[in-house]
């Protein structure tokens, strides 16, 4: 570790509710310090001295007062209010307690350009700040009438030259607009460096004003570089706190003790990826060793047919519970209708569902130490005498992910220990589970993509959208140690897009799509429709249209058709061949997947067809529904 980490911070701006939740749920989540939004302040009724008392109460410093708007660069008239304006709000400041206000650049229709201008206005405000032991930073907005980079705001600052003047760095402002800080620390001096915001936002092509104001996500749940950013701030010598500042209307409408606690995570990790702080290190992630189901006794019995129709034989009974293992080759699914259990509380309360997926890792008890370092929930199953307690951490919708240690050639496999086992690994079959595809709330995306990425080091694909017959599905796959693990999410605002219906029918999010690893998609398909499986039926259209797309060969093009084979290839020639399943009781499918010459994707280019068949089609059978 380097220096002393720095104090976490986090905007009221960030979290719903009336000021004193805001407080309460940053305290809650170990943060150090809050900046002071004004409207949160204006909005509450009490005084500056009573939230100075709540806030001295729960631990937590006020890092900043802000925004000051529209100050610098006024015509005469308006100069003289904005100079009174300064100082009621340091007034205001003095009540609360807090000596930094941040000033940010001037949207003012009637602002005047000029460096030299605005420098004397910062002047004259530092300057009456500082009489008061009060200090002003000032920011570029990047939608800012005449300011709008930071080399900008600090051409004004170092023009102000006044000790009580210094500069407001805000991620978001700088890598809206492509810009960065490479330059920083041989351009500003670090005492100049008064505060720092961060942010990240998804990559969307709007206006950046609406971009900000609306998108912003925590460090990590974005695709913007913050980590470069806070090491080119750092290497300038920025000796003040970390502070999150998110204006997001899904996080203002979450319960802000959950989007608090996702702030403390990202800022824990965004510490870790530039050496800021430690947490225990990252997983190296083998693969899923398996997904596990909450069932009752007749929809077991459903799930097993459809499940031997796939290829997977019943491998094994546990010893102390109502559970069954299924498997084909190395793809293992557990069946479970327990009492009393994890699975029996999700069954009650969804239906039948995945209640559990399980990733194969390096080190389960190190991964358990870093989920409580970041405050993940960890659960640990009640256990027979003898059996072996897998431990498990809990997604944000309440999913288990059970962690599995993976073996060394010898080592004892985890279904030795519980079950009595009918039939041992080696019979042919599946390789394994490719991926596991999640239909996620609204509200939750951003909370999953910090669970994978901050504490499994899982990295994002680029986002996609896949156009439902009903709406839209927005989709984001999370990738693990080089493709052992994949995990789409999908997420959609509308509830009739079948994403939508799987989020209603769970009763929230869950894992609705399951793709077994084929080394030969044909074999495999061919084997689950001769043992009746229900795949979808594909359109002749489908096949027309990837003869003239790709090229492919009649002969080919009539196998995969045989099949109810889809087909893509990406630039560099990988190709997927994949078929799916209709869906068990309207609630998740399975996929049979091939990959070859580094197939890297989930065959988006299909999905439009696949949702198109999986809505169409008549329910064909009692255990494999496609309509509701
Ligand atoms: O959207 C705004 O107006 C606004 C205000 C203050 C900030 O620090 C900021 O980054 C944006
Ligand atoms: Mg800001």
């Amino acid at each position: 570790m380097t220096a002393r980490r720095p104090d976490r911070s986090i905007a009221t701006v960030c979290l719903s509710g009336s000021l004193p939740d805001k407080l309460e749920a940053a305290a809650a989540a170990g943060f150090e310090g809050v900046e002071i939004f004004e409207n949160d302040l204006l909005t509450f009724d009490g005084t500056p001295a009573e939230v100075r008392a709540m806030c001295e109460d729960l631990g937590l410093a006020i890092t900043i007062f802000q925004p000051f708007r529209d100050f610098e660069g006024m015509p005469e008239g308006l100069r003289v209010r904005a100079m009174d304006r300064a100082e009621r709000k340091f007034d205001t400041m003095q009540a609360l307690g807090t000596d930094l206000l941040l000033v940010c650049s001037s949207v003012h229709p009637a602002a005047l350009p000029g460096a030299d201008r605005a420098a004397a206005d910062l002047r004259e405000m530092a300057e009456r700040a500082a009489k008061r032991g009060l200090r002003v930073c000032y920011e570029a907005l990047a939608w800012g009438r005449h300011v709008s980079r930071w080399r900008q705001a600090w051409e004004i600052v170092r023009a102000a030259d006044h000790p009580a003047l210094g500069l407001c760095l805000d991620s978001f402002h700088t890598l809206s607009l492509g810009d960065d800080v490479d330059d920083l620390a041989a351009t500003v001096p670090p005492e100049k460096l008064f505060f720092l915001q961060l942010a990240d936002a998804p990559r969307l092509a709007m206006d950046v004003l609406s971009w900000s104001r609306h998108h912003r996500l925590f460090p990590g749940q974005g695709e913007l570089p913050v980590a470069d950013f806070l090491r080119g701030v750092m290497a300038a010598g920025y000796a003040g706190p970390l502070s999150l500042e998110i204006f997001n209307d899904e996080f203002r409408a979450a319960p802000s003790r959950r989007i608090a606690r996702d702030g403390l995570r990202s800022l824990a990790w965004l510490e870790e990826q530039v050496g800021l702080a430690e947490l225990p290190a990252l997983p190296r992630l083998a693969g899923v060793e398996f997904v596990e189901f909450a069932l009752d006794h007749e929809s077991r019995e459903d799930l097993a047919r459809m499940a031997a129709s796939l290829g997977f034989r019943r491998a094994g009974m546990h010893r102390s519970k109502d559970v069954e293992l299924w498997r084909s080759g190395g793809a293992n699914l557990v069946l479970n209708s327990e009492p009393d259990s994890a699975a029996s509380e999700r069954f009650e309360a969804r239906g039948p569902c995945v209640c559990a997926i399980a990733f194969r890792l390096d080190d389960p008890e190190r991964l358990v130490a870093r989920a409580e370092a970041l405050s993940y929930p960890v659960w640990r199953e009640r256990i027979g005498a003898g059996e072996r307690r897998i431990p498990a951490v809990r997604a944000p919708d309440g999913t288990l992910v059970y962690l599995v240690a993976d073996l060394a050639e010898g080592e004892r496999p985890i279904w030795e220990d519980d079950f009595h086992l009918e039939q041992d690994r080696a019979d042919g079959g599946f390789l394994g589970i490719d991926h596991a595809a999640q239909a996620v709330a609204p509200g939750l995306m951003d909370s999953f993509a910090l669970f994978y990425r901050a504490l499994f080091g899982m990295e994002p694909d680029a986002p996609w959208e896949l156009p439902d017959p009903y709406g839209l599905v927005r989709s984001r796959a999370f990738v693990g140690g080089q493709g052992a693990v994949r995990l789409p999410l999908n997420v959609s605002e509308s509830g009739r897009t079948g994403t939508g219906r799987f989020v209603s029918a769970l009763a929230g999010a869950g894992v609705h799509h399951i793709a077994f690893a084929a080394a030969d998609a044909a074999e495999a398909a061919a084997g689950a429709v001769a043992r009746g499986a229900p795949l979808l039926e594909i359109p002749a259209n489908y096949y027309e249209d990837l003869g003239a797309r790709i090229g492919l060969e009649e002969e080919e093009l009539a196998g995969h058709a045989a099949h109810h084979l889809l087909y893509d290839r990406d630039a560099a020639g990988g190709e997927f061949r994949h078929a799916y399943t209709h869906a068990f009781r309207d609630r998740f499918f399975f996929e049979i997947a091939a990959r070859g010459g580094g197939y890297a994707g989930f065959g988006a280019a299909n999905a439009a067809v696949r949702m198109a068949a999986q809505r169409k089609t008549p329910r064909s059978r009692g255990d494999a529904g496609g309509e509701q």
